[in-house]
């Protein structure tokens, strides 16, 4: 489903703070893949998400979805493969529109073809049946302005709004990071149903080593731009916060032990 093969991404080649962010990397992942990335500061890992996403251009190397080689293909082209959960909450939607407005403008991004008559009944049973997956009840609240919704709910609406496209590829990025332990655990609850519901190959960054563990079927963990460790079937299902700690050469106050 997606295959990333010997990228390579220097910043400021050349300059005496030149940066190595991708150094060869090489990955593949299955369709139905719930694959959690981890590692260090600096690790690599957003500038992996970027050049998947096409918020950035490898230097060299090539990445393949779906059969589709998007190596040279900008965000927006993009956009019917790949879908994006950021860190902040309040990056992935309209404040100023609906909940239903802004599930229109995600299918708009995904779709840009199939929009012309707007917010159709049937469109609206899509959404809402999407919405259900949450276990939020926002698809009751379909005409609620988005400014009115908690940092939690925003984001689960976010989460939403990629995956209704059902992206052949749906990256989170640290996307309960900024939320409190239990809204957190609400938004990675509702990630599960939404991903299982729809079968879809996910990619998700974390610091924190018991959801490494709990989430997922694969683990990998990122150092100096390339796979260091990577943990799969059983092995994954055994390993322990403590094991994937004694992986990070530098431990970081980011890393959380949930504990
Ligand atoms: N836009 C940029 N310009 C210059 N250097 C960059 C840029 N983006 C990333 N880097 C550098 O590339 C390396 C990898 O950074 P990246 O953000 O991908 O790491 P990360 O694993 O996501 O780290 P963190 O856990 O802190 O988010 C780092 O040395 C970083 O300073």
């Amino acid at each position: 489903m997606l295959e990333i093969s010997n990228a390579r991404k220097t910043f400021f080649k050349g300059m005496p703070d030149e940066k190595v962010a991708l150094d060869g990397l090489s990955l593949k992942l299955n369709r139905g893949d719930f694959v959690v990335v981890i590692g260090s500061n600096g690790a690599g890992k957003s500038t992996m998400m970027n050049a998947i996403s096409g918020a950035l251009l490898v230097d060299s190397g090539r990445i393949v979805i779906n059969g589709d080689d998007v190596t040279t293909m900008p965000v927006h082209a993009r956009a019917r493969h790949v879908a994006r959960v950021f860190q902040d909450p309040m990056k992935g939607t309209a404040a100023s529109m609906t909940i239903a407005e802004n599930m229109l403008l995600a299918d708009l991004r995904q779709n840009p073809a199939r929009l012309r008559r707007g917010l159709t009944p049937q469109r609206r049973e899509k959404y809402r049946e999407h919405l259900s997956y949450l276990g939020l009840g926002l698809e009751n609240r379909f005409d609620t302005q988005v400014s009115l919704l908690s940092g939690g709910q925003r984001q689960s609406l976010s989460l939403v709004m990629a995956v209704s496209g059902e992206p052949d590829v749906l990256l989170l990025d640290e996307h309960t990071a900024a939320l409190d332990p239990r809204t957190a655990d609400l938004v990675l609850n509702a990630t599960l149903r939404a991903v299982n519901a729809l079968k879809l190959t996910t990619m998700m960054v974390t610091h924190n080593m018991a959801h490494a563990v709990e989430y997922g079927n694969r683990v990998i963990m990122l150092d100096s731009g390339k796979v260091l460790l990577e943990l799969s079937g059983e092995e994954k299902a055994r390993a322990t916060v403590r094991d994937l700690i004694g992986h990070f050469s530098v431990k970081t106050d980011r890393m959380v032990l949930g504990v």
